[in-house]
């Protein structure tokens, strides 16, 4: 076992100036898989304090540069593939398809799709005798969670070095040896020394000091809305830049018109999803009353096929859950649930048959939800659906809508005018019609409560940088 108790700070790994280590658990077996260091504030300080002298050269790179710097990266972490599809199997618990299918190749794209749009992005625009000019913020902390370890990850460094910026990550302590490969890399492409830096410890330790420190100019956070509140006060200090990606509780409208096999599919699909630990995940599944009846009978038809258990077997759909915490979390909505009075249709508490080790849960089905309830408010992040019936498109929309959430929305059926319009209508950064899966350069972010600010492709690259005018520079 490799132990990555150190951390990455200005292009080499360096003893923690912390004794402290966190023990990374294997989600499915309950056993350590790895020890990271506890970091703190000195840590930190060293962290920044090497980012900041790297951008004094960084901000100068040629684009052209950036851009071979992101396509070299893209070709190591390829080389990678092997470590990181077993890592994020065994620190995250994800099947290990998912784990090369949907992790491994989610941050690969990021890479490879930044590098690409970096080639064609505007940096500078004349207007007059004057120059618009976007340079980048400068030193930028990046706090993540552990539900993708790479995708998260990937998407916001690869902006930030597309921009020009310097980093300092602090990646998820339940998954951080995922971000302890992409420092080996970065080091195999040749990232500049102190443009990225890695601290591992936990939230109190290492996230508030980077939250806080001075000369942070740029906070960007993906994980959960409480913590999202505190890094913004904490910012608002010096009123640093904030981008936040955090919860949902997004709907999915089944139309009138819809195939109900494809439907049930396609719903369930979006709610099992890397056990439905997945910010966009469809949880609010919408359908006409009149069609209730024969949505669930499919949907549970196809719930119960979803092949739960080790995350090593190649056959495997759902693997545990991150941790302990998450499963109590999961069990105590499943009970909300009932005591608010909703129908358990399928799945329930505890864990499914032969599986006593490792954090696993049922895939469940609520019927009879109105949206008052708190399964259906708030975000369990767990494979439950709650199916809420509606007697026409307006209050569905409205229903959809009639949330603190903003991230994602989908709707299923076949009239190409309706699924416009509905998706039109829905109150949230990211739909998808149907299957549709889009590109890797689409803007991704949240309305309301799920977020401030977009990330991936050129949108992405725009939340590193700041933006400058200089009159008379072509006079
Ligand atoms: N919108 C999105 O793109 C998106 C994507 C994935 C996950 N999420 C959200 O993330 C949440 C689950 O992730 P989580 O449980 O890891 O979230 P979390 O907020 O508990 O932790 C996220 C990260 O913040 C750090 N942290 C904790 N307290 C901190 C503090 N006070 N200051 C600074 N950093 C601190 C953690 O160590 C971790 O690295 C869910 O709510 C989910 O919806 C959102």
């Amino acid at each position: 076992m490799v132990k990555y108790t150190k951390q990455f700070i200005d292009g080499e790994w360096v003893d923690s100036e912390s004794a402290d280590t966190i023990d990374v658990i294997n989600p499915a077996t309950e056993e350590v898989f790895q020890t990271v260091a506890a970091g703190n504030k000195a840590d930190v300080d060293k962290a920044v304090a090497a980012a900041k002298k790297a951008y004094l050269s960084f901000r100068n790179t040629d684009v052209k540069e950036r851009v071979a710097l992101l396509e070299r990266i893209a070709d190591e972490y390829e080389k990678r593939k092997d470590d990181i599809v077993y890592t994020i199997t065994n620190e995250l618990g994800s099947p290990i398809d998912m784990s090369e299918n949907g992790h491994y190749s989610a941050g690969l794209n990021h890479f490879r799709t930044t590098a690409e749009v970096l080639k064609d992005f505007q940096f500078e625009e004349r207007r007059g005798d004057s120059l618009v000019m976007k340079e980048s913020i400068g030193v930028a902390g990046l706090i993540t969670p552990w539900n993708f370890p790479t995708n998260q990850t990937a998407l916001k460094l690869a902006a930030a070095f597309a921009a020009g910026s310097t980093v300092v990550l602090k990646p998820s302590e339940e998954t951080p040896i995922t971000a302890c490969i992409l420092a080996e890399i970065f080091q195999a492409a040749g990232v500049p020394k102190g443009v990225f830096n890695l601290v591992n410890g936990d939230g109190e330790g290492v996230g508030v000091p980077l939250s806080e420190h001075p000369d942070v100019r740029m906070m960007s956070f993906t994980g959960s809305g409480p913590t999202g509140r505190s890094i913004m006060e904490k910012a608002a200090q010096d009123f640093k830049k904030v981008a936040l990606e955090l919860g949902g509780k997004s709907p999915l409208i089944v139309l009138d018109d819809a195939d109900l096999d494809e439907a049930a599919r396609i719903a369930v699909g979006r709610v099992v999803r890397n056990t439905g630990q997945v910010c966009t995940a469809a949880t609010r599944t919408l359908v006409p009353k009149d069609k209730v009846d024969d949505f669930v009978e499919k949907a549970t038809a196809v719930m119960s096929e979803v092949k739960v258990g080790d995350p090593r077997a190649e056959d495997t759909e759902m693997g545990p859950l991150i941790s302990k915490k998450q499963f109590d979390r999961v069990q105590s909505y499943i009970k909300k649930g009932q005591e608010e009075g909703a129908t358990l249709h399928y799945g329930g508490s505890g864990k499914p048959d032969n599986l006593s080790t490792g954090y696993f849960v049922k895939p469940t089905i609520f019927t009879g939800v109105n949206n008052d309830m708190v399964i259906a408010q708030e975000e369990i992040f767990g494979p439950v659906m709650s199916v809420l019936a509606y007697d026409d498109l307006d209050q569905a929309i409205e229903i959809a809508n009639d949330t603190v959430y903003g991230l994602a929305g989908y709707v299923v059926g076949k009239d190409k005018e309706q699924l416009k319009q509905v998706a039109r209508s829905i109150e949230a950064g990211t739909i998808a019609i149907n299957e549709e899966q889009g590109t890797n350069d689409l803007p991704f972010g949240g309305y309301k409560q799920s977020g401030i600010g977009r990330e991936w492709g050129d949108y992405g690259i725009e939340e590193f940088l700041e933006v400058k005018s200089i009159k008379g520079y072509y006079a």
